[in-house]
Parts: structure tokens; sequence; C-alpha cells
């Protein structure tokens, strides 16, 4: 895949890219209305009196809800903007663009509407009341860019409280799409995951929960040295939260230069530039590199390419080759999970969109692709470990799975749905 950019965002790429925002309206999302309103029978309808007869069936029985309202196709994008990609804690106003930008995935690829909800609180108690309280609006809650450990108790408080999908999107929608693509690469390298020397440097809410689901996949944690800003997560510290000490390793080494000797995998889920040329020359043969923070990376992915020529590279960036972003994740699992009307995201529903990403990618690559790359080929290999973001059969073969998983472990409360599969976002009501 060609695609350029030494330096990471130039004067003019940043102008370019405030322009997106500001014009010609500001911002990347609006609402449309599904129903005419031309008349004043049509308002008779959407509103006063017509409006007081969907009130009364929902009185009668919630579920209508789904029947008469948009709630069934409707994600709340919710934030504190305690961790703005890889950008900190700049607050929930400063994070409203990446939420806006988040519900444009949600629409341009899964057909799902969203509203980003940026919420100003005082503590993970405030933060969890406030959605609690406005949970039953809608189809499913995706939680963004909320640092950890809050993220944790966040997250398990408000999947307890709810009975529609909560999902943490930097934990699991990560985690998703960097098993899928590390278990494509790892094969590609000719290794195995549960062999696989693997170091994390991150040991926030994206780095716990890839960790995790890797082990769950097959990684053996005692292979795993993840690292926070004080270096290696070993046994003998005190300093670590419950979250980190579960990757807590007996051992010697300290640092990420020590950690990185003969390391298969370095996934970067941390801040920029850490990872340094030296570092990546002292991985083992074929090293798969994930430098997944972003906008911008651990090791600019130039700099890895000129430092070896094994490298097996990834960043988060939709302007450079393998992209390992959650982008890949979020929309068709909600859109799986809202289709059987789950009550949760389970584990089975995460491993299963993980194996539909994995397979994709190893399948011939379409023209629109091809075309939206501005490429004439691609194929499965080392710059091609994981599917694009432009690939519509994403939205069937992610989706069905997690319905199908959401199906077979009981928390669907409706059956496989009957109009899947899906060919494009325009199938997603199951009507003409
Ligand atoms: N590509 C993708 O799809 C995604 C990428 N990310 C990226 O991952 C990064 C982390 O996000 P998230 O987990 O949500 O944030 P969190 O705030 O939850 O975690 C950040 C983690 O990074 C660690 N860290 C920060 N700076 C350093 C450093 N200099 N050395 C070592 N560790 C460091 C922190 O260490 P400590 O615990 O000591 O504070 C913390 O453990 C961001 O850059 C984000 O863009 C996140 C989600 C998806
Ligand atoms: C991609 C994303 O969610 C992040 O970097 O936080
Ligand atoms: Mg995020």
């Amino acid at each position: 895949m060609q695609m350029t950019g030494q330096k990471l965002m130039s004067d003019e790429k940043r102008q370019a890219a405030l322009d997106y925002h500001a014009k010609p309206i500001p911002g990347k999302l609006s609402v449309e209305l599904t129903k005419p309103t031309e008349t004043s029978k049509h308002l008779a309808l959407a509103y006063s009196p017509g409006v007081a007869e969907p009130c009364r069936e929902i009185a009668k029985d919630v579920e209508n809800a789904y029947l008469y309202t948009g709630k069934g196709n409707l994600v709340a994008v919710v934030s504190d903007g305690s961790a703005i990609l890889g950008l900190g804690n700049l607050g929930p106003l400063s994070s409203k663009p990446v939420m806006e930008g988040k519900g444009v995935l949600f629409k341009r690829f899964a057909g799902i509407n969203s509203v980003d909800i940026e919420v100003d609180a005082e503590s993970p108690q405030a933060f969890i009341d406030t959605v609690a309280r406005i949970a039953d609006t809608w189809g499913g809650i995706n939680l963004e860019d909320i640092k950890a450990p809050e993220c944790f108790e966040i997250e398990q408080a408000l999947i307890e409280q709810c009975n529609i999908p909560v999902f943490h999107d930097d934990q699991h929608g990560t985690a998703i799409v960097t098993a899928a693509g590390l278990l494509n690469a790892l094969d590609i390298a000719g290794k195995r995951l549960e062999d696989a020397r693997i170091v994390c440097l991150g040991a926030g809410a994206a780095a716990i929960a890839c960790m995790k689901l890797l082990v769950s996949c097959g990684a053996r944690a005692e292979n795993i040295f993840m690292l926070d800003r004080k270096g290696v997560v070993h046994s003998e510290r005190d300093d670590l939260n419950q979250y980190k000490a579960m990757f807590a390793t007996e051992t010697s080494r300290r640092t990420l230069d020590d950690a990185i000797e003969g390391a298969d995998v370095f996934v970067g889920l941390s801040g920029p530039n850490l990872l340094k040329p030296e570092q990546l020359q002292r991985m083992a043969a074929n090293p798969v590199v994930f430098a997944c923070s972003n906008p911008d990376p651990e090791i600019h992915p130039d700099v890895a390419n000129e430092t070896r020529d094994d490298v097996i590279m990834a960043t988060g960036r939709s302007d450079y080759p393998n992209q390992v972003n959650n982008v890949l994740g979020f929309p068709f699992i909600f859109r799986g999970a809202l289709d059987v009307r789950a009550t949760r995201i389970n584990e089975e529903m995460k491993v299963a969109a993980v194996h539909a990403l994995k397979d994709l990618a190893r399948e011939p690559v379409t023209r629109e692709v091809l075309d939206g790359y501005g490429i004439e080929s691609l194929e499965f290999g080392r710059g091609y470990i994981i599917p694009t973001p432009l690939d519509s059969r994403l939205l069937d073969r992610v989706s069905s799975a997690v319905a199908q998983a959401a199906v077979d472990t009981g928390v669907a409360r409706k059956p496989y749905p009957a109009h899947y599969p899906l060919t494009s976002i325009k199938d997603v009501y199951g009507t003409p």
C-alpha cells in the first residue's frame, strides 16, 4: 500500500483538518428526519395530538419504545475527556470532535445513529449516576476515552445497572482489533501467539483489555511484560492498582530497554515516540510492532521500516498501512448487538468479532478498497494484516458473527435477524 507522509502532521495537513471540521458548517454530524412533515396532517401525527398514542403504548410496555422511537438504532457515545486519544486529560468539551467522529463512523459503516455526550463529572460515581439516569433512552452505550483505572469501575457499574449493551470501546474495541491483527501478523512471521514474547507499553484502559483478550486467545501471561510510566509492571512493585497487578511478572527486568530484548511483539498503547530505533533493533527476527497510540505512534512507521526490513508494522492511523484501530470493531459489534437486542456484549461476542476480522483479511481485497486507498493491489501479508475500514464486507461479517454469538450464549432478546446478511447500510432496518 503506497501511503505517504514523513512528517506526521504538516502545517498544511493541520489546517486541512481544522477546515474539515469547521467548513461548510461546524462539526461532522447532523440529525435527519425519517417521516414526512410537509402538511398539517403530518404535523398532527408527528406532534400533537398523534404523538400521544406512542407515549401511551410505551407507558403500557417499555418494549414499545423499540417500535415507536429510534431507541433500537441509537447509541450514546459518552466521554469525560480524561484520556482523549493519546492527548491525555483535556476535559469533556475537548473530546467532542473525537466523540462526533465516533458518531460519523457508527453511521458511515454500520448505519447506527448516535449522539455524543461529554460529561463534566467530579468523580467516577457522578459519571456513573449521570449515565445511568439517561440509559433507557438508548439502544446501547459506547463509553469512550475515559482513563484507567476509573474506566474499569465505571464500565462495570453501568453494565450492572443497565439492560442495554455498555461497551468501553478503548478497552474492548481495541482489544478485538489488536487480537485479530496480531494473530495474522504472527502467522505471517511464522510464530504462534502461545509462544510469543510480548511487550506492552502502557498499562491503561486499552493495554489492560488488549492483554486480557490476548491471554484468552492463547497468549501466556508469563510471556507478557507490561510497562507503565514507572517501567516494567513486576511482582515486587507495591504501587500497582488491581488491574495492573494482574500482569505483574516475576522478573528482574525493569525498563523498556530490558523488556524489549528478544521480544517478538511490541504493542504500544501509551504515547508518542516512546520506542527508539535502537530498541526495535534488539527485538527478535520478524518483530511485530503495533504502535497504536493516536495520533502519534510510539514509533513512526517510516523510522521502523528504515530500522528493520523484517518488521511487521501497524499504527492506529488511516494514512499508513495496517490500521489497527477500534474503528474496525465498535460499529459492527454494536450493529450485531442491537439487531438481536442483546442485553450485554460478552466475551463470546468479542471472540467472534476477532475471528471474523482475522478471517476477512485473508480474502481477496475488493476494488472498492483499492480505489478508496488509490492503490492497484493489496494482498494478505506484511503490508496487509487486517481489513481496512473501507471494506464494506465488515458490516456483514462482524455483525453477523456477533449477533450469532449473542444468540448462542443467551444474551439476545430477539432471534438471529431474518434480514441478515447485510449487504449495505441500506439494509439495516430490514425493510425494502
Ligand atoms: N489504535 C487504537 O484503536 C487505540 C489506541 N489507543 C491509544 O492508546 C493510548 C492509551 O489510551 P488509553 O488506554 O485509553 O489511556 P489510559 O489513560 O487509560 O492509559 C494510558 C497508559 O499509558 C501509559 N503511559 C503514558 N505515557 C507513558 C510513558 N511515557 N511510558 C510508559 N507508559 C506510559 C500510562 O501509564 P501510567 O499508568 O503510569 O499513567 C497508562 O498506563 C492512547 O495513545 C490512545 O490513542 C487507545 C484506544 C484505541
Ligand atoms: C482510536 C481510539 O479510540 C483512541 O485512540 O482512543
Ligand atoms: Mg478512544
